[in-house]
C-alpha cells in the first residue's frame, strides 16, 4: 500500500521539518513516546504505536494546514499563527471589496486554529528594528519609509495602526485594506541584511537572544508579538479523543522539563517554615521518619528556582536534601 493511501485512519500531526523548532519538538514526541521512522527525504512518517502520521511541514505553513482542517494537530510558533490570521483578515477584506467569494466552495469543516498549550520553548519576539546610529529612532519615524519583513501581514496591520493613530484615529481595529503609506518588503530570510543594504529604513523581524540585530548594527524599538512555540488543534479534529491523549503526554513531558523532585529532612517543627519555601505543585508529600522529631518531604519545585530554593532549606534547618530530574508526569 503506498503511504498516501495508508493514511486513512490516521490522526496527522504536522511537525516543523527544520529550523528553530525541530529539535525540541523531536525530543517532545520522543518524550510521549511517539515512535515513528522517518525515511530520508519523506515528509510523511507514520507513527509504529498510535494511529498517527506525522507530517514535516515548514513552520510557517503548519497554521494553514491546521487551520484548513486538513491536519489535526501542529507545532508551530505563536508568532506563524498570527502572521496566517492577518493574512486571513486581509483576504477576506479583498474578497468582500471584490466580491470574490463562491459560498458553495465554503469549506464545510469550521476553519482556524485552536491553542492547546504553550510547549515553553522557542521564546523569541517579533520586533520593529531600525540602525543603532541612524536618524529613526520612534517607531512612527518609519511611517512613509521602506520596512522589511517576512511577516508582512503583521508589519502592515502594524503600521496601519500605527498611521491611523498619528492621523487622530480613535478606532484602530479596522485595518484591513488601508491603503499604506509605508511600504512593507516582502523579504524571506537574512531580513536584518537589509537596512545595511540600503534595501530597507528598518525592519520586523523575530529577536532571541538579540545576537544578530547587533551584530547588523540595528536596535530594536518596540515589540509587535511575543512568541513562544505552541500546539495547535483544528477545529474539527477526526478524533478529539487521540487528540486530548497527545496533549496530556505533551504536558507532561513539559511538567517533567520544567520542574525536578526535591526530597529533604527537616525538624517537625520547622516543617510549616520548609513548605512555605517548597509549596510543591498540589502540596508537599510528608512522611513520617524513623527519628523521633524529624520529617521527610518529597515535592516539586521549578528548576530554575531550585538553587535558591536549597539555599532557603538550609537556613531553616532542612538536612539531607536530594534533588532528582523527573523522567516524566501525567495529571488532569
Ligand atoms: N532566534 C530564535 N529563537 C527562538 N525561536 C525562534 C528564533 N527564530 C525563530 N524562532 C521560532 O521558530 C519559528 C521558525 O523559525 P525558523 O527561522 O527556524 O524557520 P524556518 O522554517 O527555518 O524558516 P526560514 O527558512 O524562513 O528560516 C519562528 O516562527 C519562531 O517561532
Ligand atoms: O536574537 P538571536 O538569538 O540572534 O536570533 C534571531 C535570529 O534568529 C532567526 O533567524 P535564523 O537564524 O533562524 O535565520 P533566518 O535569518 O534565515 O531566518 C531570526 O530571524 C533572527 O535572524
Amino acid at each position: 500500500m503506498d503511504l498516501v493511501n495508508s493514511l486513512e485512519g490516521r490522526l496527522l500531526f504536522a511537525v516543523p521539518k527544520k529550523g528553530r523548532l525541530l529539535q525540541a519538538a523531536l525530543n517532545l514526541l520522543e518524550g510521549a513516546d511517539i515512535q515513528f521512522k522517518r525515511e530520508n527525504r519523506l515528509d510523511i512518517a507514520l507513527v509504529k504505536n498510535l494511529p498517527i502520521a506525522l507530517v514535516f511541514l515548514p513552520a510557517a505553513d503548519i497554521p494553514t494546514f491546521v487551520g484548513e482542517g486538513r491536519v489535526d494537530l501542529g507545532i508551530t510558533g505563536y508568532d506563524q499563527v498570527q502572521e496566517h490570521d492577518a493574512g486571513t483578515r486581509a483576504l477576506a477584506r479583498l474578497r468582500r471589496l471584490s466580491n470574490d467569494w463562491d459560498s458553495s466552495r465554503a469549506p464545510n469543516k469550521p476553519q482556524g486554529c485552536e491553542t492547546v498549550l504553550d510547549l515553553g520553548f522557542g521564546a523569541c519576539r517579533l520586533q520593529v528594528q531600525v540602525p543603532a546610529k541612524g536618524q529613526y529612532v520612534e517607531r512612527k519615524d518609519l511611517i512613509g519609509k521602506n520596512v522589511g519583513t517576512s511577516f508582512v501581514h503583521l508589519a502592515r496591520e502594524y503600521f496601519a495602526r500605527l498611521e491611523m493613530e498619528q492621523e487622530g484615529i480613535q478606532d484602530t481595529t479596522k485595518v484591513e485594506g488601508r491603503k499604506l503609506r509605508t511600504k512593507i518588503i516582502e523579504l524571506s530570510g537574512s531580513v536584518e541584511a537589509a537596512c545595511a543594504l540600503g534595501v530597507a529604513d528598518g525592519i520586523v523581524d523575530l529577536v532571541e537572544s538579540g545576537e544578530t540585530m547587533k551584530a547588523a548594527g540595528l536596535k530594536a524599538i518596540d515589540t509587535v508579538v511575543e512568541t513562544s512555540a505552541i500546539l495547535i488543534k483544528s477545529k474539527a479534529p477526526s478524533d478529539p479523543a487521540l487528540v486530548d491523549l497527545i496533549a496530556s503526554r505533551i504536558r507532561g513531558v513539559i511538567t517533567a522539563q520544567r520542574f525536578v523532585l526535591c526530597q529533604y529532612n527537616v525538624p517537625r517543627a520547622k516543617l510549616a517554615a520548609a513548605t512555605e519555601i517548597t509549596p510543591g505543585k498540589r502540596a508537599a508529600t510528608v512522611t513520617a521518619l524513623d527519628e523521633e522529631g524529624w520529617v521527610a518531604v518529597s515535592v516539586m519545585v521549578e528548576k530554575k528556582r531550585i538553587a535558591v530554593v536549597m539555599d532557603d532549606l538550609v537556613q531553616v534547618g532542612a538536612e539531607d536534601i536530594l534533588v532528582l530530574d523527573i523522567h516524566n508526569t501525567r495529571s488532569n
